[in-house]
């Protein structure tokens, strides 16, 4: 390949053989591309610079070489009951007098203290479990749901409201009363960490332990309204926080669900049509404006909200999972985004069914997962595709399946026949079971009408239906922070209160915001509650299935991105070792010298070959005079000043960059695209900083060189013989660009050509044309070929005579003095490239590489760049899931646990 670039570079000058030096194309001239912008400045290097060294002998000055580039069965309320049934235990007695007397008394507080404490770790002894392989799922539990406080309720959970509990009490009371030291110490042992119920039966007994017959007395004295309340109060807490674990599991489900999982946890999904109120309910319930508001239909994607209920929230906040925008506190920014967000979808295209996620956690809120879904239309605009009204009853028909809670949104001045969400739901849930009908504008019918509705006498659901007046009203600016849900009850009382028709009593707990948003929750509790074994179940299964596929597709081997990278950077730092290795000094001073021997025959060919004296000066009177002592010292000052210090260092920059390169694609890097621009990035910038210093030390110490250079006599004969060698080659090129030149002519045609151009060049009149212009081209190539030999033959001669022993000879032997100047300057820069260059990057480059792919890489980064291997990408994403299951699985034991051991006692 070589050779035929050789020859037709040759044939592209060919109009003229005799400008052309050497018909060598320089071809082993290194391809020097230093990806740094700044050293790319500095380069210079055109590729068809090798070209111009056949310009003639101006055409080398100034040319340096190139340069290197997320009915209930049982209640969750049964719980609490499940501690209380196990005062049937002998420290039972104990617990329940505890529990009455706990809200009262000082002793109760360190007992119930202690409950809570206990308590809590009943429900949250999988988080510890969790913790130890956390960060796994980190992209699961991202939204991060504060932490459960029990608020209170457990200094109320001994103090049931039910008969049966109480009597039950008195008589384990009796019977346990004189073992309690030993119920302490039983109960005590039968608690565990690891075991939820255990912990309950274990806390029960520390509490009694606590307890006194005061304080059991103290209770006894609550009237019975006081007891009712707190026994009100306790199971909305209940509720709260089981409400509030169920989105937990839902929330670490979420990110790992496809198209095969069956896993659905209950949420409450809000259709209705459009401009029927929708929005301005879930506004009255989260006590904020915050959802996009205009006449352009803009709800065009699902809007999943999660409500977080947190005492300690002082200002509410809200988070959307899947951006990076943090906690937002103003409403107005996330009503903002949340218009972005929808708007996004072009009209064209009307709806999509990609959820937008979004948390909001305050004090005021009440747990639940809501579902804001686009509202149902009846005739769509111009630029709103014709099947629409398809596209948002297949995507709210999608939302309304089993398991979820269906909020029909209903306007009180559209007839209810005619309601399109009462429609879908009862295409879908015929009986009504899980459908709670929410009638707006209430203000907009007269009463009486509006009373008619609510008797859910027409269209029954089995929760019925909730009347309200939950236009928001235009704030004030002093107005606007205050809790809308208080704005809008309060408006409501007003008017309900104004009305008689409202005030008989049946009616009265179906009106009101405050009174959906209790039914929202007991019946998002209810339906949690009534699917949690079935979940369970689910997830289960599709544990089972999930580690079934990681034992056989990965040998239940775990792999994280950080072990993953790692393992794969040792693999890389070992090939890296062994380059470091092989690219020594003698690898470096190999390249140079290969790179000044073509700067040697370059100057030869430009100084020497084409001089016409050439041969009568080698074959007769080898005199030196001050031709061609100049022609030497030029070439020497040329040698010397070519700038060696930037060349060298940027060839062997250039080629440590190609090494690194070339090992980390066959290193398992090879299949991360990024990964690898990390490491070449890492590359380029440790040879960047090394660069300057290292070619301004080679500069600075071969500089004495362009003044003088003493050889030895040892340096001379060795310098001959190299000198030899390479003039050899050259010669052997030449006769291989002859000899092709031949066999493709042929030696008859050849001779032809050659005696036409022969007779040419004597006559003084043209000659008639008898070969076509490439021929003639390639007779001349051949022409040149021909001399260049005989110069190169005679040249040989002359080196292997006793002239050339002699270190004196060096204007006679010029080749071998240039050689033995490249030697020096050869010597030279390799022991700076060594020192500055090699070792500094052989000893940054591991550590560099461990800074950029490990240390400084957030959890996001890496995981993209070990996504980059589909194979690391699925096994990785199973092993996550697996492990999500795993702590869902764990979770929702916990909770089913505590509520099949009530059932048993
Ligand atoms: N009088 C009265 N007007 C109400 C009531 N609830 C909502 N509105 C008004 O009805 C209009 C539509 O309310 P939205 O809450 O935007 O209805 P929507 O179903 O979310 O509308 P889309 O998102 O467009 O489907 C607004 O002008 C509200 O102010 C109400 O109880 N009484």
């Amino acid at each position: 390949m070589r050779f035929e670039q050789y020859l037709s570079k040759i044939c592209f000058k060919l109009g003229n053989p005799a400008r052309y030096p050497r018909y060598r194309t320089g071809l082993r001239r290194p391809n020097l591309h230093f990806q740094s912008p700044s050293l790319l400045s500095l380069s210079g290097f055109h590729p068809f610079r090798a070209y111009s060294i056949f310009k003639g002998p101006g055409a080398l000055k100034g040319n340096s070489l190139p340069t290197v580039n997320i009915p209930r069965f049982l209640s969750f309320s049964s719980i609490p009951k499940a501690i209380i049934r196990s005062l049937r235990l002998p420290v039972a007695g104990f617990s329940l007098v505890a529990g009455g007397v706990a809200y009262v008394g000082a002793q109760v507080q360190r007992a119930s203290d202690y409950t809570k404490d206990v308590f809590d770790r009943a429900f949250n002894v999988v988080d510890t479990a969790w913790d130890k392989t956390r960060g796994v799922v980190n992209d699961a539990t991202s939204i991060n749901l504060p932490e459960i406080h029990m608020p209170g309720w457990m200094e109320k959970i001994l103090r049931l409201d039910e008969e049966s509990v109480e009597k039950r009490r008195q008589m384990q009371l009796r019977k346990t009363l004189e073992k309690e030291n030993q119920a302490e110490n039983e109960s005590s042992s039968s608690g565990g960490d690891d075991n939820p119920a255990g912990v309950v039966v274990g806390l029960t007994g520390a509490v009694a332990s606590n307890l006194t017959n005061d304080d059991e007395n103290s209770y006894e004295k609550l009237n019975e309204d006081e007891k009712q309340r707190l026994a009100q109060e306790s199971k909305d807490d209940r509720m709260m926080i089981f409400t509030k674990k169920m989105i937990e599991i839902r929330n670490i489900l979420h990110d790992i669900q496809d198209d095969n999982s069956h896993i659905t946890l209950p949420s409450i999904v809000v259709v209705g049509s459009q401009s029927s109120g929708k929005s301005s309910v879930l506004e009255a319930i989260v006590g904020h404006e915050f959802l996009p508001k205009g006449s352009n239909m803009v709800t065009r994607r699902p809007i999943e909200l999660t409500l977080v209920h947190s005492k300690e929230t002082t200002t509410p906040y809200c988070e959307f999972n899947g951006f990076q925008f943090g906690q937002i506190t103003d409403f107005t920014k996330v009503q903002q985004i949340l218009t972005d967000l929808n708007m996004a979808i072009p009209p064209r295209q009307g709806v999509n069914d990609d959820p937008i996620r979004l948390t909001i956690c305050a004090s005021h809120i009440p747990n639940l997962s809501l579902i804001d879904l686009p509202g149902y239309i009846q005739i769509h605009s111009s630029d709103q595709p014709v099947d629409l009204d398809d596209k948002i009853a297949s995507l709210c028909d999608k939302y309304i399946q089993e398991p979820n809670i269906i909020l029909a949104v209903c306007a009180a001045d559209v007839d209810l026949a005619n309601s399109t969400a009462l429609k879908a739901s009862r295409r879908v849930d015929p009986l009504g079971l899980r459908t709670i009908g929410v009638i707006t504008k209430m203000d907009l019918i007269p009463p009486e009408k509006a009373v008619s509705i609510l008797r859910n006498e027409h269209y029954p659901l089995h929760y019925g239906y909730i009347g309200v007046i939950s236009k928001v009203p235009q704030l004030s600016m002093w107005s606007r922070n205050q809790n809308l849900t208080d704005i809008v009850s309060s408006r409501e009382r007003s008017y309900f209160s104004a009305h008689p028709e409202f005030r008989e009593l049946p009616v009265l707990p179906m009106l009101g915001i405050q009174n959906l948003r209790k039914n929202l929750i007991h019946v998002l509790e209810y339906t949690m509650s009534k699917n949690l074994q079935y979940t369970a179940d689910s997830i289960r299964s599709e544990l089972d299935d999930c580690s079934y596929q990681y034992k056989v597709q990965y040998n239940d081997r775990l792999l994280t991105a950080e072990s993953y990278i790692a393992e794969n950077l040792d693999v890389l730092k070992a090939a890296f070792k062994e380059l470091s290795q092989k690219l020594d000094k003698n690898e470096v001073r190999a390249l140079l010298k290969e790179t000044l021997n073509e700067k040697i025959l370059d100057l030869l060919a430009e100084r020497y070959w084409m001089d016409q004296n050439i041969l009568d000066w080698t074959k007769q009177s080898r005199t030196v005079d001050e031709h061609w002592q100049y022609k030497l010292d030029s070439c020497v000052s040329m040698l010397t000043r070519m700038g060696l210090g930037r060349v060298s260092t940027l060839q062997v920059t250039e080629l440590l960059s190609k090494k690194i390169e070339e090992i980390s694609k066959q290193s398992p890097f090879g299949e991360h695209p990024g990964a690898l621009q990390y490491i070449l990035n890492a590359t380029q910038d440790i040879l960047r900083r090394r660069y300057h210093n290292t070619s301004e030390q080679v500069e600075n110490c071969v500089k004495p060189y362009k003044f003088e250079v003493e050889i030895d006599d040892e340096e001379w004969k060795a310098s001959r013989s190299e000198a030899l060698v390479l003039i050899q080659k050259e010669l052997s090129l030449c006769q291989a660009a002859e000899e092709k030149i031949k066999k493709a002519l042929g030696s008859k045609r050849l001779s032809q050509i050659l005696d036409f151009l022969d007779s040419q060049a004597k006559s003084s009149e043209p000659l008639p044309v008898a070969h076509s212009a490439i021929l003639l081209d390639q007779g001349r190539l051949m022409q040149y070929l021909q001399m260049r030999e005989t110069i190169l033959k005679l040249r040989l001669s002359t080196l292997k005579s006793k002239t050339c022993k002699l270190k004196e000879s060096k204007y006679l032997c010029p080749e071998i003095f240039l050689n033995a100047v490249s030697n020096k300057l050869i010597n030279t820069a390799v022991l700076f490239i060594n020192i500055e260059l090699l070792s500094e990057f052989y000893y940054q480059f591991p550590r560099e590489l461990d800074q950029r792919l490990i240390h400084s890489l957030t959890s996001d980064q890496l995981a993209s760049l070990v996504d980059e291997n589909p194979r690391v990408k699925s096994q990785i994403q199973l092993q996550r899931k697996k492990q999500a299951l795993e702590l869902a699985l764990l979770k929702i034991n916990s909770l089913a646990m505590l509520e099949r051991q009530t059932d048993t006692d």
